[in-house]
């Protein structure tokens, strides 16, 4: 049976950590890989970092460069190299690619959002193989995905993958980092959300010296895409046969199962597409109404609302802490909200001078993260 797979590759497996020079045949023999499976008939997205990386190498610079404009010019230099090299590689093998650089208010806009979809469906049906980045150069920070391990969980949430690979410099997830804590547990297999919340994981600040997101940004990848029905891996990117053999039955790295009832794509996009633009505070009948009822939410459950936000805007929903519970979009902005929160649904026309929606949020309009 042809499957999708994402496949994703972190700095630190495609550069040198001692050179920070590209790692070679790392990169060749990922795309010997990438293309066996795409001549076993399945459908293939690679989602590359290293556009910083390389353009730092190029430049002769030493240190992934903290200030903005500087890092977004590095990117625009290495982003080309690098495409340039897997083209090389890629065309040696018989094999087209396309680059797709993405920000995130290409998925923020439903139509945007759409056609970001069609144009994967189109390269798939094309045969080719989409390299995907940030479009780093011109991203900015409020609209950023910020990691590509966040950005290759949505792409394959998108595409509605069945595997996720995220490929980097550790042989799977342990339950510190073992950079610093040498008798870590390693974790095989993760069979759901809530027990990969009860295995509490440690993460340490951050990742290698090139990556960006360390092993935080893997996990909550991980979360996004089996809510989306992926089957998600933490492997070692030294090693990219071993996709093929995990696909094959190996249980080699990490292994998270998807949810077994995928979120719906609109709920998906709600939820990870949006950018939430504030913030509802909810009691505890609240919380478990929407969390454990499947409820709408209703204005006497807030207790405070943050943020300046519109109508049919997304927002988060928290416990009293700030622990994101869900998220959802809004019947009310931000000012009415802040007049009806903690008030009775049938008083709410009496205080704003208008009727409006029963609910806050309507529970289709509403997804549990
Ligand atoms: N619990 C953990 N299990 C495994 N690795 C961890 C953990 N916590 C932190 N890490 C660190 O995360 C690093 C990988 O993240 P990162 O450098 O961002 O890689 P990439 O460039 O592949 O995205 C590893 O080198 C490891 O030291
Ligand atoms: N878009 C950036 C990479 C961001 C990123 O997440 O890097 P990494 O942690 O190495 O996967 C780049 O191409 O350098």
């Amino acid at each position: 049976m042809p499957k999708t797979i994402v496949v994703k590759i972190g700095t630190s497996s495609l550069t040198q950590p001692e050179t920070g020079q590209l790692a070679l045949s790392t990169i060749a023999t990922l795309a010997e890989t990438l293309c066996n499976l795409r001549r076993q008939g399945h459908r293939v997205i690679l989602v590359s970092s290293g556009a910083v990386g390389v353009g730092c190498a190029r430049l002769g610079l030493t240190e992934r460069p903290k200030a903005i404009a500087l890092k977004q010019a590095v990117a625009a230099v290495g982003q080309g190299r690098l495409i340039r090299i897997y083209d090389d590689l890629f065309t040696t093998l018989q094999q087209a690619i396309a680059q797709v650089l993405l920000t995130r208010s290409d998925l923020v806009q439903r139509s945007r959002y759409l056609n970001a979809y069609n144009t994967f469906q189109e390269l798939l049906g094309l045969g080719v193989i989409p390299i995907v980045n940030e479009n780093d150069t011109v991203a900015i920070d409020e609209l950023k995905f910020g990691d590509n391990d966040t950005l290759s969980a949505l792409v394959a949430s998108l595409v509605e993958a069945d595997w996720l690979f995220l490929l980097t410099d550790v042989d799977r997830l342990y339950s510190a980092d073992p950079r610093s804590v040498p008798d870590a547990r390693p974790i095989s297999l993760v069979s759901s959300i809530k027990e990969l919340t009860e295995l509490q994981i440690q993460t340490g600040s951050q990742g290698s010296q090139w990556g960006t997101g360390g092993m935080v940004t893997k996990i909550s990848a991980a979360r996004i895409a089996i809510a989306a029905g992926v089957r998600t891996v933490i492997t070692q990117g030294r090693f990219p046969r071993n996709i093929e053999k995990i696909i094959q039955g190996e249980l080699i790295g990490t292994h998270f199962e998807p949810q077994p009832e995928p979120t719906s794509a609109r709920k998906r996009w709600i939820a990870y597409g949006l950018v939430p633009a504030g913030k509802l505070y909810l009691d505890e009948g609240a919380i478990a109404a929407v969390s454990l009822a499947g409820k709408s939410l209703l204005a006497a459950g807030i207790k405070l609302v943050e943020g300046e936000f519109d109508t049919q805007d997304a927002v988060q929903l928290c416990d009293t802490n700030g622990n994101e519970i869900a998220r959802g979009l809004v019947n009310y902005n931000s000012n009415e909200l802040q007049k009806i929160r903690g008030c009775h649904s049938r008083e709410i026309s009496t205080i704003l001078g208008y009727a409006g929606a029963e609910t806050v949020i309507h529970r289709d309009n509403l997804v549990l993260t």
